[in-house]
């Protein structure tokens, strides 16, 4: 699990690890441009010509640095230094001069608004002018060369962070777009919003041994999942086990016409390794579950095609409800029941959120522990609209600790918030899984590891994870473009096969 520090946890970082390590500051602006340089070098060869645009900061050193390096790599390399203000660090000026000692690289100044055609000869134009020294929306000179950045032909690649880009606050002044940035050794947490993809692009973590103790101890609420906190998650089954250790799950969903939803979300259970499953469905879908899902049994509500039944709550270890319920008033008023009589977590998602956001009084009602598996439309049902997507994560962690409850906030890099205050950004997953059903898919899996009685939040960091895992196998196989729900289902034994093998 990697840490998402603060640009001045990371500032403190740097001078911890020139402090007790032997490295002096240039050396570790060295190790910065090598690693980016080794990226670079990975996906453009020397045939494209690249620009840098270097500020006078630390961030501009980098740009100076990765200059000479290409330079020695054989690409055509030409240098603006962006002079605005901003003050000259020592370890710019020490790249500066070494740059110029190397020759052969022609580096101009810019002090007034430029022509944006001084960019037009570049393929790809380096962005190092601020990183996360930025402290205030720019202006003037930096405005006007960061727009001609953004209407020039070349590709743009960001130093550590765009500049203009705030790493953690909402970023209210202009900023490079980036096409890629290659980030310094942790994420920043903007990365994760949905809204920063127009300015960070696909963005890539490079190693730059940043001390790991102080990673380690430094105080921070948010955190990127990964395949080995995943695996560490993972039960192993033990020989003697039997289907009672595994749970009975309860899946609430399905109505006339949506009955679908819960065959997903069944089959997603029993494919998490469920001990039992029922399947509670209104008369039309009995013979569709039983057909399509023969390993569940059924719990016949007795309205022709809503929930609007009761359930014998005290058989199951946990309930998953919402997908394909519909929010017919009888359903509501079956929820409301359900809600007051079951006591362990449940898995609540899709309609059954959306009565949630219709009947906030109800929200008291949800067990402790449970999971809400919100997409941004639902959560804003819930907890009304957000500014940006900081104050969305703030609601997030908000409704985490008012329902002591775990909130999964589903899209790229789906988070996961706990009662605490922790945040998890997800790794797996893509854009081929934003296709109907595949939110079922997630609700089952969830559900059919909370029956097995995994922790609520380890429980939760896994499902997401195994799901975007299994999303993932199925993008390789089939094509994003091509990839369905039940595919998601078909690739999860193979998710659980590689995280446990
Ligand atoms: N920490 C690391 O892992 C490493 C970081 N490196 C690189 O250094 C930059 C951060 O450098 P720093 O000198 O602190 O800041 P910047 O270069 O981002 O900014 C320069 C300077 O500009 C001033 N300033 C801030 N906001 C504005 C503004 N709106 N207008 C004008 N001037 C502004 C302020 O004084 C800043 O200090 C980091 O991103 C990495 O790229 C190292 O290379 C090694 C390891
Ligand atoms: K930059």
């Amino acid at each position: 699990m990697q840490p998402i520090l603060t640009a001045s946890q990371i500032k403190a970082l740097d001078a911890y690890t020139i402090a007790h390590e032997p490295i002096v500051s240039i050396d570790l602006m060295e190790r910065a441009c090598r690693a980016f340089v080794a990226w670079f070098t990975e996906r453009f060869n020397n045939s494209f010509t690249v620009g840098i645009v270097c500020g006078t900061g630390n961030n501009g050193g980098d740009g100076l640095g990765i200059a000479r390096l290409l330079k020695e790599w054989g690409y055509p390399v030409r240098v603006w230094l962006v002079k605005g203000g901003a003050p000259e660090s020592i370890d710019f000026k020490i790249n500066l001069d070494r740059l110029k000692h190397l020759g052969g690289v022609q580096i101009d100044e810019i002090t007034a608004a430029p022509e944006c055609s001084i960019f037009s000869d570049e393929d790809i134009l380096i962005d190092a002018i601020f990183g996360t020294g930025l402290s205030r929306p720019v202006e003037g000179v930096y405005t006007d060369v960061i727009a001609c950045m953004n209407t020039a032909r070349g590709t743009r690649v960001a130093v550590d962070l765009p500049s203009g880009f705030m790493a953690d606050e909402p970023t209210t002044g202009p900023s490079v777009e980036a096409r890629y940035t290659v980030s310094f050794q942790l994420p920043k947490l903007a990365f994760f919003f949905p809204s920063s993809f127009q300015y960070v692009g696909e963005w890539a973590v490079v190693d730059i041994s940043l001390n790991k103790a102080f990673i380690r101890q430094a105080q921070t609420s948010h955190f990127f999942m990964d395949r080995n906190t995943a695996r560490s998650l993972l039960r192993r089954r033990s020989k003697f086990d039997h289907k009672g250790n595994f749970g009975h799950a309860l899946l609430v969903a399905g109505s006339l016409g949506k009955m679908g939803a819960a065959v997903l979300s069944a089959r997603a259970t029993l494919r998490s390794g469920v001990g039992l499953l029922t399947v509670h469905t209104p008369q039309a879908g009995i013979s569709i579950v039983q057909t399509a899902v023969p390993e569940a049994m059924l719990s016949i509500d007795g309205h022709a095609s809503v929930f609007a039944g009761a359930v014998q709550p005290e058989r199951y270890t946990t309930i998953g409800i919402g997908p394909g319920l519909g929010k017919a008033p009888e359903t509501v008023k079956a929820f409301h029941k359900l809600l007051e009589n079951f006591p362990h977590p449940m898995v609540i998602d899709a309609d059954a959120l959306n009565i949630l956001g219709e009947n906030r009084e109800l929200l008291h009602l949800v067990p402790k522990g449970s999971i809400l598996t919100p997409h941004p439309k639902e959560f804003e049902r819930l907890v009304g609209p957000w500014q940006n997507d900081f104050e969305r994560l703030e609601k997030q962690k908000g409704l985490a600790a008012q329902l002591q409850s775990v909130v999964v906030l589903k899209g790229a890099f789906t988070s996961i918030a706990a009662p605490d205050g922790k945040t998890f950004f997800n790794p797996t997953g893509n854009p081929g899984m934003a296709t109907g059903g595949s939110g079922d898919v997630l609700t089952g899996i969830l559900t059919g590891l909370l029956a097995q009685r995994y922790d609520t939040l380890e429980g939760a960091l896994l499902g997401v994870y195994l799901h975007g895992f299994a999303g993932d196998l199925g993008a390789w196989e089939k094509g994003m473009d091509s990839l369905i729900a039940s595919d998601i289902v078909e690739f999860l034994s193979g998710a659980f096969a590689r995280l446990g093998g």
